[in-house]
């Protein structure tokens, strides 16, 4: 791991988890707006929009606590070859748990949704969208790889993350930034995901895993390691990545937890 272990914060349920996850965004935000004037975010689908929802949507409680959306360029972190009004599409999810409830006439962000003329073809469909984060990122940070101000994560049952599974050679991937996967064992099988270089090269990443339903995949995520996506993510950032949860999903697993000021 270089230098540092991940950070994991615990907290006693989604509702408290959600106000610290707004004030770690807003930080991201603030130094990618001092960086270069924008916020670029990777977000993931499953269960992350409603609680980026829950944090985002609240009132601002003072000038510093307040998010720019107007500043934010959206991207995904992996999606379905889907269209984007379909209920797998992970721009649809997230436009129905974030970005409709976004105040008409409040300052909006700009969203990079895939593009859907290319479905019937995953590396086109990968190829094209890599090509959207070139025309993005390329002329401003170093060309080999995009760097993300903050990837916004989740993890399935089995240590996935985006759409990067345990044991896929997809894993293996170094040139591609963004690659199709056609055999994905949570479903639709079709997709397209970032690569671990990628996601890796972000400034920041934060997982948001909650639920009774995860302590076993944190377990073997934290404790063992056990080659997984989640856990190869761990061993590349070290401190650049937080996990954000709650009490019941790493009840009984043994890892320093850090107090969330
Ligand atoms: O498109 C996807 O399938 C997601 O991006 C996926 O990687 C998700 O983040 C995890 O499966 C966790 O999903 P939950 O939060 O629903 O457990």
């Amino acid at each position: 791991m270089p230098g540092k272990q991940p950070n994991l914060f615990a907290f006693e349920s989604v509702d408290a988890l959600a106000p610290a996850l707004r004030a770690y965004v807003i930080e991201c935000q603030n130094a990618g707006l001092t960086r270069h004037g924008a916020f670029k975010v990777g977000i993931s689908g499953g269960s992350l929009p409603q609680t980026l929802a829950q944090a985002l949507l609240a009132p601002a409680q003072s000038d510093d606590d307040r998010v720019q959306f107007d500043k934010w360029e959206i991207f995904f972190c992996d999606e379905r070859a889907v269209p984007l009004d379909h209920e797998d599409s992970n721009y649809g999810l997230l436009k129905k748990d974030l970005l409709d409830r976004i105040p008409a006439g409040a300052p909006q962000p700009t969203v990079h949704p895939i593009d859907t003329q290319y479905l019937d073809d995953a590396q086109e469909l990968a190829d094209q969208y890599e090509q959207l984060l070139v025309r993005s990122f390329a002329s401003r940070d170093s060309v080999k790889l995009p760097i993300f101000d903050l990837l916004l994560l989740g993890t399935g049952p089995d240590g996935h993350t985006c759409s990067l599974f345990p044991g896929h050679p997809l894993l293996r991937e170094t040139d591609a930034w963004v690659a199709p996967i056609e055999d994905s064992p949570k479903p639709p099988p079709r997709r397209i995901t970032l690569t671990l270089p990628v996601v890796t090269h972000a400034v920041r990443l934060a997982f948001v895993a909650t639920g009774a339903a995860k302590r076993d995949v944190l377990k073997r995520i934290l404790e063992v390691g056990d080659g997984l996506p989640c856990a190869l993510v761990n061993e590349a950032t070290g401190d650049r990545c937080s996990w954000f949860t709650d009490n019941a999903a790493v009840e009984g697993v043994s890892f320093p937890r850090r107090s969330f000021l």
